[in-house]
């Protein structure tokens, strides 16, 4: 360390400045200077005011800024600018704006030179910054960036008690989702950027965690690839992979749902929690706008969809308090696609990188998932509370380890669901699809 801080020195005489100069640009200054350079700011009495910087807090992980906002600007407005103020921290005009946290990332053996002028074009640790709203902007600097692969271990299923599931790892903390608080979630996000991967982590934990208690009816409309895995598994009651199989599906819960109802009310139970029951259906949708009628041209599919969506949406709004839980996932978030009755119950919400300002206001009513780094497996987490997760990644070696206790060689789902014909389901209950006009 005395070595290291006097070759500081011993550079910084070389640069012919004093590293620690006071009067060096402060990041609570820079963060105002680059307000105002990128128009963030508002005419006053004649005179032109940025960002105030109320107060600023040093924690393990960075710096929290606290700035007031100038009459006539909003969060929105500073929102937008994000990615500049966030390049602008990372840009090094001089030496002088190196700080001694970027010092301390110098490898003394390695080509000083070259590192400095990495240092300097933003290279190296890039700073990420948070911001959030709450009367005042709150922009949190962090020193590092979040890691880009947390591997989903033996650990991480221990870790899960009751109904969560592990979504991550945020800056300071591990975040979990609990079913039980929270029932349904939307998980949305462009393509390959880690939305089946998460839903086979929740498969496998909660299948894992509660083998006696758990049913599973996964909707796989991607060709049913990613829940293939998970089909000869004793409590999965079924994969579909298309719209009829789904519908097939979807009445059986319906009536479930409807019987458990009728016996709720009769008994006066108010939810699953006061009637003791632990059986919890989980219903997993992985590519659910495969069954929005939006665009669909062939008149009976569309008939299909459309049951489907009135079947989902009623799930979402009466089936949380029946034990029924909704996992909501789409690639293609759009009013049409994300229904207001599924949005409006699901109050988490997983939200991986997006195109667009507009997809990421569908599923979050804010902008932000078009903004997150190109990282897979990066994702904003929100409920009453939002938090940025590096999701974990898990396996399918892995995977196919937890899940062998549970496989049974069942007969073909098809001789249960198969369309157009009455067969007896699983659990004893006679499906025949016919589709009427409503
Ligand atoms: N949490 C993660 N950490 C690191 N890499 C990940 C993570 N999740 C996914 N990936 C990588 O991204 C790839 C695509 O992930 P995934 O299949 O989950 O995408 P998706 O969002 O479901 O895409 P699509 O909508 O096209 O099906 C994976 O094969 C894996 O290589």
């Amino acid at each position: 360390m005395v070595l290291e801080l006097a070759t500081i020195s011993v550079m910084a005489g070389f640069f012919g400045f004093t590293i620690f100069d006071k009067h060096a640009a402060s990041e609570a200054k820079k963060i105002q200077r680059i307000a105002a350079n990128c128009g963030l700011s508002v005419r006053d009495g004649g005179k032109l005011v940025t960002l105030h910087l109320l107060r600023k807090t040093h924690h393990k992980w960075g710096t929290e800024y606290v700035y007031r906002l100038p009459l006539g600007l909003s969060f929105e407005e500073v929102q937008k600018k994000q990615r500049t103020i966030e390049d602008g921290l990372n840009q090094k005009r001089g030496l002088l704006d190196l700080s001694f946290d970027d010092l301390k990332k110098i490898q003394w053996k390695h080509d000083l030179l070259e590192q400095l002028k990495n240092m300097m074009n933003g290279g190296m640790r890039r700073k990420e910054i948070l911001m959030n709203y709450d009367g005042a902007l709150q922009i949190q600097v962090y020193k590092d960036p979040m890691p880009e692969l947390i591997p989903f271990t033996e650990h991480t299923l221990q870790s899960c008690k009751g109904w969560t599931v592990c979504l991550g790892e945020s800056r300071d903390a591990v975040i979990y989702h609990n079913f039980e608080s929270i029932p349904h979630m939307v998980v949305a996000g462009t393509t390959r950027y880690g939305k089946s991967v998460f839903l086979k982590n929740t498969v496998t934990t909660l299948l894992h965690n509660h083998p006696e208690y758990i049913r599973f009816t996964l909707i796989d409309l991607k060709g049913g690839l990613a829940f293939n895995r998970f089909s000869n598994v004793s409590q999965v009651l079924t994969v579909a992979k298309d719209a009829q199989e789904t519908l097939i599906a979807l009445r059986g819960i319906h009536e479930d749902i409807k019987r458990q109802q009728v016996e709720f009310l009769s008994k006066g139970f108010e939810d699953v929690r006061e009637a003791g029951y632990k059986h919890r259906h989980f219903i997993v949708i992985d590519e659910a706008a495969e069954i929005s009628i939006q665009g669909e041209p062939l008149k009976e599919i569309k008939l299909i969809k459309s049951e489907c969506e009135k079947i989902i949406a009623e799930i979402a709004r009466i089936g949380g308090g029946l034990g029924y839980r909704l996992i909501f996932s789409t690639q293609y978030p759009t009013a049409d696609t994300l229904p207001r009755q599924v949005k409006q119950n699901c109050d988490a919400r997983l939200c991986f990188k997006l195109q667009t300002d507009t997809a990421s206001q569908v599923v979050l009513d804010e902008s932000g998932a078009e903004k997150l780094p190109f990282v897979k497996g990066r994702a904003i987490y929100q409920t009453d509370r939002k938090y940025i997760v590096q999701t974990p990644f898990i396996e399918n070696q892995f995977i196919d380890r937890i899940i062998r206790p549970y496989i049974t060689i069942k007969a073909r789902k098809e001789e249960y669901y198969e369309a157009g014909t009455a067969k007896q389901t699983p659990e004893g209950r006679s499906h025949t699809l016919i589709i009427e006009e409503a």
